[in-house]
């Protein structure tokens, strides 16, 4: 088994320091220059050097929230394409979304996906569980043979839909208390949004496109939040998009209720101006927002009252983005341009360190997720899942060169800053020099 020596980087963009891997795991980190190997030929002895002065070293990242598309939408993303992507992201860890063909409501179908990861190893691949029976919002799911299940699944999630029956939302939260699982709510009262197409404001006004109110997310958040401190449950919300969802988890935070809350990269830089261009690569669900909203979500992530940044990365093929607004589908890619928008949105404005980083993509997430094995700390003994930045670079995004299978990225010909260079799992380059294994 050879050994990594990562020379001279950053860990968590604080001192510099040596980390050397030795199989799966880290063997030791040291000051630099205090882990010696001088008088040895590397190459002999099988140690691969990198030289990674400049550089941030993560923990590897997690995502708990992706959509790989497997089974069922192929054309859109394989497990493959979408670990493949992942890694590209400086990604360890990805949760697969249940709103698949069939969807992910059973142990069988989880356990596909859960295997397929396995085979793949570009990244783990955590399943999420459907929270009902095809998404339907009626009748549970099998929660509990879905956990007990191969792929151990601890996260349950109908999203693209809402569990809007608050019985149906309160037997879940009830059912997974009991091992330690939670229910991530996509937020969305499907009443209030019928025929929805953008955020409801000044702009939807004007170009006379349907309007998804604020307030169909921010009821039914301020709903959980009290259905789960009357179970005494946790409850996580997916995708915060609003200044008032960020208000109510504050609040919800401060009784002592147990609410995570997530936030996207694209609603931290984008806005529903961008709907002007009637581009359908800005169509996605929860809806861009205003700018006041994305200062808001900034703030929150900022002060941990928002606690991660997941991607929500939607991969759609081009002939389902490529018409006209109304008929394009929902969602953006966003695995390998995470980093890149955190670093512009939150750290090159001052709002988080690196250190901030690690905590709102890789602790945080692996805690919610119960990713083991993720979200450790970069010392000795723990496993090496890892992520080396190179925060001086700057380009601007290209599709053209994804390993996701699907193109329909907002950040087209954007400057933004950043580049993963290397990702690790258990030891294992996925990425190397940016070019994957
Ligand atoms: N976020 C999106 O815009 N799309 C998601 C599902 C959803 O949340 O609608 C998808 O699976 O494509």
């Amino acid at each position: 088994m050879t050994k990594i020596l990562i020379r001279g980087a950053k860990v968590l963009g604080g001192e510099v320091q040596d980390v050397l891997i030795d199989g799966e795991t880290i063997e030791a980190t040291a000051r630099q220059g205090e882990i010696d190997i001088s008088g040895t030929d590397p190459d002999a002895e099988g140690i691969t050097v990198i030289e990674a002065a400049g550089q941030i070293l993560l923990p590897g990242l997690v995502d708990l929230h992706t959509h790989l598309r497997e089974p069922g939408r192929e054309d859109s993303e394989t497990v493959l394409t979408g670990t493949r992507a992942a890694a590209s992201g400086g990604y360890t860890s990805v949760f697969a979304m249940a709103n698949t063909f069939p969807v992910a409501d059973t142990a069988g179908v989880v356990e596909q996906v859960y295997r397929l990861g396995q085979e793949h190893g570009y990244c783990d691949v955590q399943p999420i569980g459907a929270v009902t029976v095809g998404l339907e919002g009626k009748k549970l799911a099998e929660l509990g043979a879905m956990h007990e299940s191969a792929a151990g699944v601890t996260v349950f999630s109908d999203d693209g839909k809402c569990v809007d029956d608050a019985v149906i939302m309160r037997r879940a939260l009830e059912y997974v208390k009991a091992f330690g699982g939670v229910v991530a709510q996509h937020a969305q009262e499907p009443r209030l949004t019928e025929g929805a197409q953008m955020n409801e404001g000044v702009v939807s006004a004007e170009l006379g496109l349907g309007g998804w109110p604020a307030v169909a997310e921010e009821s039914i958040i301020a709903r959980d939040v009290l259905l789960a401190e009357h179970v005494g449950s946790r409850v996580h919300i997916c995708h915060l998009s609003t200044a008032g969802s960020v208000e109510i988890v504050r609040w919800a935070k401060s009784r002592g209720i147990d609410v995570t809350a997530e936030v996207t990269p694209h609603h931290l830089l984008l806005t529903d101006e961008l709907v002007r261009s009637y581009n359908p690569v800005y169509k996605v669900n929860p809806p861009l927002r205003t700018e006041r909203d994305v200062m808001a979500l900034r703030e929150a992530l900022a002060d941990g009252t928002i606690d991660i940044v997941a991607t929500d990365h939607a991969p759609h093929p081009h002939e389902d983005k490529d018409c006209e607004w109304a008929a394009a589908a929902m969602g953006m890619v966003g695995l390998e341009t995470a980093l890149s928008v955190v670093q512009h949105t939150m750290v090159d404005t001052g709002l988080l360190d690196w250190a901030g980083v690690a905590d709102r993509m890789s602790f945080k997430p692996a805690k919610i997720g119960r990713a083991t094995g993720h979200g450790r700390p970069v010392s000795a003994g723990e496993p090496a899942n890892l992520t080396l930045v190179d925060p001086a670079y700057r380009g601007l995004v290209d599709p053209a060169g994804f390993a996701s299978r699907s193109r329909n990225t907002p950040y087209e010909g954007r400057e933004l800053p950043g580049r993963v260079t290397h990702t690790f799992l258990r030891g294992r380059a996925t990425l190397m020099d940016g070019k994957l294994a």
